[in-house]
This record gives structure tokens, sequence and C-alpha cells, in this order.
């Protein structure tokens, strides 16, 4: 797709004017170069129009309504994004690295309203990487995503160098480098989830064409929107070109609640809780692993002699964990899944402490536990620090183990073959075990 057509065009249907994917650009992609001491500024007001900005002078240039017969441009900057300027700390800026570009879906949505603003922050990246922000919204939420990159606007982050905004998956995750996918809709009264995965697959079968079309060949996608192992599984499957490798499902919030809640039990505090996996499905058959992991360095086992509590108290409480807050919060983890987000990318771009590990929801062909091919599950994994990842080997299994893996395995093989028709592998069969849930259902 050529950078003209990175202009969406879409027709309001209230008013003549046509809405267009916006960019927000700080005017300069490369940071280390010096940039110009001219001044522009454009006003905001594009709600039903487009910003032109002269870049000439420290004019003031008022917001121009635009036809729908003219011509697609390229999207222009917007507001403070439009300003050029010196940048004072100029040596500081020639360590900074080349700019990335994250795209994140569903970012009007209640998790990127967290998440955002640590991408541009610096915390997930680091204090020298630059970044572009890719908003990925829908019709419906348009205005709404307006409003997000105006509060990135205001906060001021010197790292954050672009932000653009726009519904076509295909304009927005144009070289993307990392895509963080959030949007999905979530399961209403009544909806079985066999619809649940229909419908969200289909908008994660999108995607990944997406992906595939336009976003840098050696994407990292992270997803998130539930039922986020098998929308990973749809979203790889419609991106061949991109190594399978690349896709992980969001598990880092359960493993965090694991480590929270043996941590509460050891009465140690959770920096002590090492080497918890995540075994399988984001949904209550997950396993927490607790043979494996670390209190202290010592095996959960030698420390908390309840196993009891282990089997049942434990797992279940990580289990339903987000039913639990559904109910008390009245609406899904945010900021918490954010902050498990920011982990799961940092555990990608820092190394890994030696003899540690992360859980990541990752395809499981090639997988040295015997595992099912074909299928997102998540696992142990190291990482060097380079966006790749190896899985653990030295882990162990008993019985209680291996029988509860064998059921998240069984689930995610029945979401396979429900979802058959959105990942190039027939006719879809739904029958799903009964008792399958999200962690938000209860
Ligand atoms: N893996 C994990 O650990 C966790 C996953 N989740 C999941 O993350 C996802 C997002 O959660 P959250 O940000 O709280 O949700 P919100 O409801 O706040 O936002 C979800 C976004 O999804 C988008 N969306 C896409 N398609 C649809 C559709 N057909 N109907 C309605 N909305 C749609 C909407 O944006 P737009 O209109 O712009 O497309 C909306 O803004 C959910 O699927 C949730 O279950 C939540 C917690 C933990
Ligand atoms: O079910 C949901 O939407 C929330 C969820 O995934 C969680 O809290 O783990």
């Amino acid at each position: 797709m050529s950078s003209s057509m990175a202009v969406a065009e879409l027709t309001s249907p209230s008013s003549s004017y046509t809405r267009k994917t916006l960019h927000y650009s700080s005017q300069f992609s490369n940071v280390s170069t010096r940039v110009s001491s001219s001044r522009s500024v454009c006003f905001p007001g594009w709600q039903k129009s487009r910003i032109r900005c002269s870049l000439t002078s420290n004019e003031v240039q008022a917001p121009v309504a635009e036809k729908i017969d003219e011509p697609k441009k390229k999207p222009e900057c917007f507001g403070v994004f439009c300003l050029t300027y010196d940048l004072k700390a100029e040596e500081e800026t020639k360590s900074w690295k080349k700019l990335i570009n994250i795209a994140v879906s569903g970012a009007a949505g209640m998790i990127s309203n967290h998440l955002l603003f640590k991408l541009a922050s610096g915390e997930v990246f680091g204090p020298n990487q630059p970044i572009a922000l890719k908003l990925l919204g829908s019709e419906r939420s348009f205005q709404a995503l307006e409003g997000v990159a105006m509060e990135l606007e205001d906060s001021l982050f010197p790292l954050l160098r672009e932000v653009s905004i726009g519904i076509d998956p295909y304009e927005v995750f144009q070289d993307a480098e990392w895509a963080l996918l959030i949007g999905a809709k979530p399961r209403g009264p009544g909806m079985e989830r066999a619809d649940l995965l229909d419908i969200n697959g289909q908008i994660f079968a999108e995607q990944g064409k997406a992906l595939n079309a336009v976003a840098s060949r050696n994407v990292k996608v992270l997803i998130v929107g539930n039922p986020c192992n098998t929308n990973a599984l749809i979203c790889l499957k419609n991106a061949p070109d991109i190594p399978a490798k690349n896709f992980h499902a969001l598990t880092r919030l359960d493993e965090n609640r694991a480590k929270c809640q043996l941590a509460l039990k050891a009465g140690v505090f959770y920096d002590q809780v090492s080497n918890v996996t995540i075994w399988g499905n984001h949904s209550t058959t997950q396993v927490p692993d607790f043979l494996n992991a670390k209190i202290n360095g010592l095996p959960v086992k030698e420390v908390i002699k309840d196993t009891k509590w282990l089997e049942e108290g434990f797992t279940e409480k990580v289990q339903k964990r987000g039913g639990v807050l559904i109910q008390k919060w009245g609406r899904s983890s945010a900021a918490s899944t954010a902050v498990s987000v920011v982990d799961a990318i940092r555990s990608l771009v820092t190394p890994t402490p030696e003899g540690d590990w992360f859980s990541s929801g990752v395809y499981t062909t090639g997988n040295p536990y015997g595992i099912a091919d074909g299928i997102v599950f998540s696992m142990p994994c190291r990482s060097k620090g380079d966006g790749d990842y190896e899985l653990v080997k030295d882990v162990i299994f008993d019985d209680y183990l291996w029988s509860r893996i064998k059921k998240t395995e069984a689930e995610l093989l029945a979401e396979q073959k429900c979802v058959a028709h959105l990942t190039g592998e027939g006719i879809a069969v739904c029958d799903l075990p009964g008792d399958t849930m999200l962690p938000g259902e209860m």
C-alpha cells in the first residue's frame, strides 16, 4: 500500500465532510536529525474537518473544512504535533534509538486508556526509545479515539513523536513493529462462547490479513482481546508471511495474579516469587503451575505445605480472579491488564533474569513438552531481550499438573476446531466443553 493510501476516507453520516485518518506528527520521524526552528501551530477543530498546517512561520491557521470530492492527501499533523522546534537536549537525543511504530487496537477502550500512557512515558521501551503510536478504532469509537489522542497531546511526553488514529487496519498497521491487539467485543448476556469465538475471530482474521499485508516483517503481535489464545491462533494463521513465533496471547496477567496469591499465602513480598508458569488457555481451565514455581529460590511445595490449598484454593483463585474482580469493580481488569501488557513486552525486550522465566501464550508447534501442535498455549519462555523467546526445557510434571494441562489443551483443541472456517482449515465444528469460561465469566 502506498503512503498516500494512508488517508482513510470515511464519510460522516452527519455531515458533508469526509473524516480522515488523523495523523499527528512531530515532523521528524528520525529524531536524531536536527530539526528546523520554524514553528507552526494548528488549532484543534478536527472533528468535522481536517487541519491544515503551515510550516513556514509562527502563524496560526484556522481549520479548513474539506469537501468529499477533494483528492486524497497525506495525513497531516495536528495541534502540538505540528510544532517544529529546537530540541534543547540535543546531546541527549543523539543517544536516542530509531523511532519504533506501535499499533494498538481497541485504543479507545479501558485497557488502552492505561496502556497508551505507559507506552508514551518510556516505561515500556525505555527512556532512549522514541515511539510512534498508531491507534486503531472504529466508526463507533472514533470520537473517543480523538479524545484519547488529545489527552496524549496534553501529556507532553518527550518520547512520543507521532500519533495517528484510524479505523482501517490496513492503514493503521502500516510498518508496525509492535501490534497490541486489545479491541474485541465483550461477551454479552446469553451469547454462546462459540458466537464470541466467531465474532471476535472475524476481527482477528481481518487484522491478521492486514498485518500480513502492511506490517514490518518482524512485527511482534500481542493479542489481549478475548478469547485471546484462539484469537491469536486465528490472527497468525491469517498472516502466513509473519513468523508464527511472533504472536503472543496475553497470559501475563494470570501469572501476576498467581504470584500475588503465592506471596500472600507464604507471607513474603511478591518479588520473592519466581518461575511461575501459566499453562494453557486464558480461561478457567488455565493451570497456574505451583510444582515448578519458587519462593525465595525454594520450590513452592517446600514453603507452602498445604497441598489441598495449592490444588484447589490457589488454582481456582487464579482461574476465577477476573470474574471476582468484575463482581466487585463492575468491569473487567483494565489497569492490572495494562500493567501485565507492559510486563509482557518488557520480558521480550530485556533479558530474562538468570534461572527465571515468564509465561506467554505462544504457538505450540515444535514444543518440547508433548502439547498438541497447532494451538496457542501458554508456556514458560525466556528471552535474550531481542524480542524473540525460547521455551524453557527444564520443567517437571507430575500427574496432577499433566492432567490439568490435558484439560486446558482439550479446550483449546475444541476452540481450534470451532474456528476452522477462520484459519483456512475447513468447516468449523463447535463442540466446546460446557464449563469453559473466560476468567471474567462466572
Ligand atoms: N488477556 C487478558 O488477560 C485480558 C483480556 N481482556 C480482554 O481485553 C479486551 C478489551 O478489554 P477492555 O479494554 O476492558 O474493553 P473495552 O470494552 O473498554 O474496550 C474494548 C474495545 O474493543 C473494541 N471492539 C472491537 N470490536 C467490537 C465489537 N464488535 N463490539 C464492541 N466493541 C468492540 C471497541 O473499540 P472499537 O469500537 O474502537 O473497535 C472497544 O473500545 C476484552 O476482550 C477483554 O475481555 C481483559 C482483561 C484481561
Ligand atoms: O474475561 C474478561 O474479559 C476479563 C479477563 O480476561 C480477565 O480478567 O482475566
